[in-house]
């Protein structure tokens, strides 16, 4: 747990980077700061391992006094990832990640067995291990970077704009691989970045900050959808916010309603739309109606499909408005066909999902 007690940081010009900060990153979630550029995320971030000094207020890392703490030791405990991964240049990819564990005194070979194995973990082929950091891509630099960070074990781990130099798509499959590996490290994480939706998906909270160094609102990504505490955060959080908070609201209550299933060598329906499923009950593409039988080249793809339980209701009403029919394909968590689901159905079961996530 991170804890940020009426942290402030003037720099010696009088610019006043974070004002009367109060937060608390909670213990194995990822925190994310938001804001727009020169808005103090950084500094903030930065206070957390003592490269930058707070002016004034009581930090806290796992309990530990912040400002009492020898700073070596300090980043013992806390991973740092950045932009472009700053790695270094002369070493080879296994070895910037043993870095770390051999300047704690860990063996070169024991070090370089690790450094193997975190390639594994953050996705990396390892027969990369011997190339330099110029010899990759942009995404397999920061994959290098997210494992060196993680080489010595860290409880905590900053990470400052790490995906935002590479595109859009590497950059997608990296934020996935975070949370995936969240999912099995459970640090404690906080991830600064300029980009609402890259906070709206990463985060578990979200801070987000306004210009002058002040905390504007600070919230579960849902909350900070529906219900921003001003203009500035509205304005900020953008576009099409009612929607997209659809993805933060679940229901085991949507109606599922029936739907034709067939199988390829079956007579086409006579009239609508059916799904194909295949011999395991999943759905292929759906067929429409017509003469003669189903045949592989004559299926339709089929939307999004909507996981019944773990699914959110923005799910599943894309999974109805993506269909051909404009029935949703509703799926269980084998992947089987479940029954449909439609846009009426969707928001008829909105007061309540509202209900719940309020409660
Ligand atoms: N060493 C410094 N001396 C004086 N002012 C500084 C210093 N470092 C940062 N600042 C100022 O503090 C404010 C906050 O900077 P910070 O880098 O924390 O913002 P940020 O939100 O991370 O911005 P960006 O998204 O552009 O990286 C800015 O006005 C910046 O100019």
């Amino acid at each position: 747990m991170i804890e940020f007690r009426g942290v402030t940081k003037r720099f010696p010009d009088g610019t006043v980077a974070v004002d009367e900060l109060d937060l608390v990153a909670e213990q194995g979630r990822i925190t994310v700061f938001v804001g727009p550029s020169g808005c103090g995320k950084t500094t903030s971030l930065r206070m957390i391992n003592r490269m930058v000094e707070p002016t004034s207020g009581e930090l806290r890392v796992d309990g530990q006094d912040v400002l009492a703490a020898d700073p070596a030791e300090l980043r013992r405990g806390i991973g740092y990832v950045i932009q472009q991964a700053g790695l270094f240049p002369h070493r080879t990819v296994v070895d910037n990640i043993a870095t770390v564990p051999m300047l704690l005194g860990t063996g070169r070979r024991a070090a370089r067995d690790l450094a193997m194995e975190l390639m594994e973990t953050v996705g990396l082929d390892t027969a990369m291990a011997s190339r330099y950091p110029s010899q990759l891509s942009g995404g397999q630099q920061q994959r290098v970077g997210v494992a060196r960070a993680l080489a010595a074990d860290p409880p905590v781990l900053l990470m400052d704009e790490p995906f935002s130099a590479v595109d859009p798509v590497v950059r997608e499959s990296l934020q996935e691989e975070l949370l995936r590996l969240q999912s099995e490290l459970g640090k404690t994480i906080v991830f600064v970045t300029h980009d609402i939706d890259e906070a709206i998906k990463l985060g578990d909270r979200v801070a987000v900050f306004r210009v002058g160094g002040k905390l504007a609102q600070y919230d579960e990504p849902g909350v900070l959808l529906s219900r921003p505490v001003d203009d500035f955060v509205d304005s900020f959080v953008g576009r099409d916010r009612g929607y997209r908070g659809l993805g933060f609201l679940t229901s085991a209550t949507i109606p599922l309603g029936s739907l034709e299933t067939l199988s390829v060598g079956d007579r086409r329906p006579d009239s609508g739309w059916a799904v194909v499923l295949d011999d395991t009950g999943r759905p292929l593409g759906w067929v429409e109606a017509g003469d003669g039988v189903v045949t592989e080249d004559g299926i339709v793809p089929g939307g999004s499909l909507y996981a019944v339980g773990s699914g959110s209701l923005r799910g599943a009403l894309d999974a109805a408005l993506s269909s051909p029919s404009g029935q949703g394909v509703a799926v269980d968590a084998d992947g089987r066909v479940a029954g449909s689901v439609t846009a009426d159905a969707v928001l008829a079961a909105l007061p309540a999902a509202r209900d719940d996530s309020a409660a």
